[in-house]
């Protein structure tokens, strides 16, 4: 049964319940319904180019956000984490770090661009759910295959529209990271949805190994050459890299390729050993889903990888660098997900706008002397890049590879090349 509550209109027409006050570890409210009115009644009376029926997002805090389907009927439960990226929602959808999460987009309309073959950051979507405000009722660009709706239905995968995104980002800015559940099914009743988001967790549990590819592959390189950048900065050289896939985005493949790496990618539980037979120039750690603290045993292959080669993590790759060179990485209160946060390179003074997706970071603080923090977020002054020059290690808790997101930190890719480069001459 849904509480009574008082509410209260905002300038923009969404209705509020005020006296909400969910606090983790003990919220307030058992059930209350948070209702968004329609965008504007021109929107409403035209008839939509999708099937839609009733959903609901139900949040660990009580709150119970009526909503419209536009994707894959179900009940799921994941984390809910918001994305502040205007558009790039396609490859948000395909990025592998978002298994175990709803992404709601805070952009207020999505699907106008619809998708496309080219933009696909892995070959499938591990997020459990997309939440939009309004998804366009059109789809307009030269590069559409199809609409966001077929695609998500297509591919078995929730969404939903309708709702008050803005009403929710802000309670996750003040609360923190809430766990959800997102569901078609009529017959579950809201407190049974309520149980299932507080009795699941994201947190000490491995995502990894769902979301790793089976076995080592060759990545063979489809970019078109129009669509490449930045090509005047190679040497021309070639450089065999291993890259550990913990869930890996295409675009950071496709990046090492136009710098010209030949890239083995490997499971992420392959052996240190059966790496090191393969005489690498340069190992990357890739990103990846969930929490860093949660998978030993890939820390352990990246400590016997250090020193051996040089290494280059991104986003996950770069909390488990953190955390084979003796550091701590602690959940943040809810993350960055966005393409504009700024990133200050400490050693060269200049700020990048930056692509990030990630919930946890690595405690500079607990990290031993010699390991250097390269970049700070200049949005929160968090741990942002480390450097560690005596084992040649180079990491970014961002992503250089953007997709979606600003090209600014493409930089990063030529300073792997150098470091190996380097590496190459003085062995
Ligand atoms: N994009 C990533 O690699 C994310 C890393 C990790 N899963 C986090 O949320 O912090």
């Amino acid at each position: 049964m849904a509480a009574t509550t008082t509410t209260t209109t905002t300038p923009l027409g969404f209705v509020l319940p005020t006296g909400l006050s969910p606090r983790r570890g003990g919220f307030r409210f058992s059930l209350v319904r948070c209702s968004a009115s329609p965008l504007t009644s021109s929107t409403a009376s035209v008839e939509k180019p999708w099937s839609s029926y009733n959903a609901r997002l139900v949040l660990e805090d009580g709150s119970i956000w009526p909503a419209k389907s536009f994707g894959a009927p179900g009940t799921r439960v994941a984390e809910l984490v918001f994305n502040t990226s205007l558009t790039g929602y396609q490859e948000i959808l395909t990025d592998p770090s978002y298994a175990g999460q709803f992404v709601l987009m805070t952009n207020p309309q999505i699907g106008n661009t619809g998708v496309n073959l080219d933009d696909e950051e892995s070959e499938q979507c591990f997020l459990a759910g997309l939440v939009i405000r309004s998804l366009s009722i059109s789809t307009s660009n030269w590069r559409c295959t199809k609409t966001l709706a077929d695609y998500l239905t297509e591919r078995n995968l929730m969404g939903i529209y309708d709702l008050d995104t803005r009403a929710i980002t802000r309670r996750l800015r003040e609360e923190g990271s809430l766990n959800g559940v997102l569901s078609t099914e009529q017959t579950k009743t809201d407190d049974e949805l309520l149980q299932m988001s507080r009795s699941w967790d994201i947190v000490g549990i491995d995502l990894i190994s769902d979301v790793s590819c089976k076995s080592p592959y060759e990545w063979v390189d489809k970019t078109d050459p129009e669509w490449d950048f930045n090509t005047n900065t190679r040497d021309g050289k070639s450089y065999r890299v291993i890259a550990y896939d913990f869930g890996i985005k295409h675009n950071i493949l496709r990046r090492l390729s136009s710098y010209g790496c030949q890239i083995t990618v490997v499971p992420s539980t392959f052996p240190a050993s059966e790496a090191l037979k393969m005489n690498p120039d340069g190992i990357l750690f890739s990103n990846g889903p969930g929490d860093p603290s949660a998978v030993p045993y890939a820390v352990e292959t990246v400590k016997e990888l250090l020193g051996k080669a040089p290494v280059y993590g991104i986003c996950m790759g770069h909390q488990l660098l953190g955390q084979a060179l003796g550091g701590k990485t602690y959940k943040m209160k809810f993350g960055h997900h966005g393409g504009n946060h700024p990133v200050r390179n400490n050693r060269t003074g200049q700020v990048e706008i930056s692509a990030q997706n990630h919930n946890y970071a690595v405690d500079p603080a607990s990290l031993p002397g010699g390991v250097e923090v390269t970049h700070v977020n200049l949005n929160d002054g968090s741990c942002a890049g480390l450097s560690f020059p005596a084992m040649n290690v180079m990491s970014l808790q961002y992503h250089p590879e953007a997709s979606p997101g600003p090209h600014d930190s493409d930089n990063a890719f030529r300073e792997f090349i150098e470091l190996m480069k380097r590496s190459k001459q003085s062995s």
